[in-house]
């Protein structure tokens, strides 16, 4: 069972995270599609909840699955008052926080996801900031737009670093997208959606099995 401050890392299967879940129908599809993680997205966004929202749906997820807040660049104050009250039990920082700010979230007992868009100056390495997880992403997260994952394997994480791919997956692209970038997991959020901020169960559903299918490469 996974624990706050951690990640499983038990099998070789891809870690697989589904993000901006808005409704009962989004969680319960995703839980049963075998979801790893679950983002809740807490910043200004069409996918954008509250935290009694986010509350009564982290409610609805067995402890195997990893309930994710998404932030960019808010005080830390309402960061830990928003985790806080929904209970979730990871936090996804997507803006310039620093290492005190990764300190203080790490010492309340959230898992921190590190978000960075590739291409950064310096390649990313997990842990630079105390984060459990780096998350390799679109310049524009959550925008759905692909970038050249070919160069990631190669230059960003160490060999058994935990990184997750994100940035423009979908059921039909994420085999390739994997054996292109050799991450340890893969997130997705516009590409399980109909249209911008409503998800598509079928989608959700395909996206799972797709990755399922697809081994993680070997560190
Ligand atoms: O989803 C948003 O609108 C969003 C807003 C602000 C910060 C992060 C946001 N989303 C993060 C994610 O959903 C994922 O981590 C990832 O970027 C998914 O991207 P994509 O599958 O390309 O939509």
């Amino acid at each position: 069972m996974r624990q706050a401050g951690t990640v499983n890392d038990t099998t070789t299967s891809l870690f697989i995270k589904i993000c901006g879940l808005r409704t009962e129908r989004d969680v319960d599809t995703a839980v049963e599609a075998g979801a790893d993680a679950v983002g809740f997205v807490f910043s200004a966004s069409p996918r954008q909840v509250d935290a009694a929202t986010a509350a009564r749906l982290c409610r609805r997820v067995p402890e195997h699955v990893l309930t994710v807040g998404v932030f960019r660049d808010e005080p830390l104050p309402d960061v830990r008052a928003l985790a806080g009250e929904a209970g979730i039990r990871a936090v996804q920082l997507h803006g310039s926080e620093g290492r005190e700010y990764y300190d203080d979230l790490g010492a309340g007992g959230w898992t921190l996801i590190r978000a960075a868009a590739f291409g950064e100056a310096a390649p990313p390495r997990c842990g630079e900031l105390g984060e459990d997880l780096l998350l390799l992403d679109a310049p524009v997260p959550g925008s759905g737009v692909a970038w050249d994952w070919s160069g990631a394997a190669a230059a960003v994480p160490g060999p058994g670093e935990k990184w997750l791919l994100a940035g423009g997956l979908t059921p039909d692209n994420v085999r390739a997208a994997v054996a292109a970038a050799r991450p340890w997991g893969v997130d997705v959020s516009s590409g399980v959606e109909r249209s911008r901020g409503i998800k598509d169960p079928a989608l959700i559903t395909a996206f799972a099995a797709a990755a399922r299918a697809t081994a993680r490469p070997p560190a």
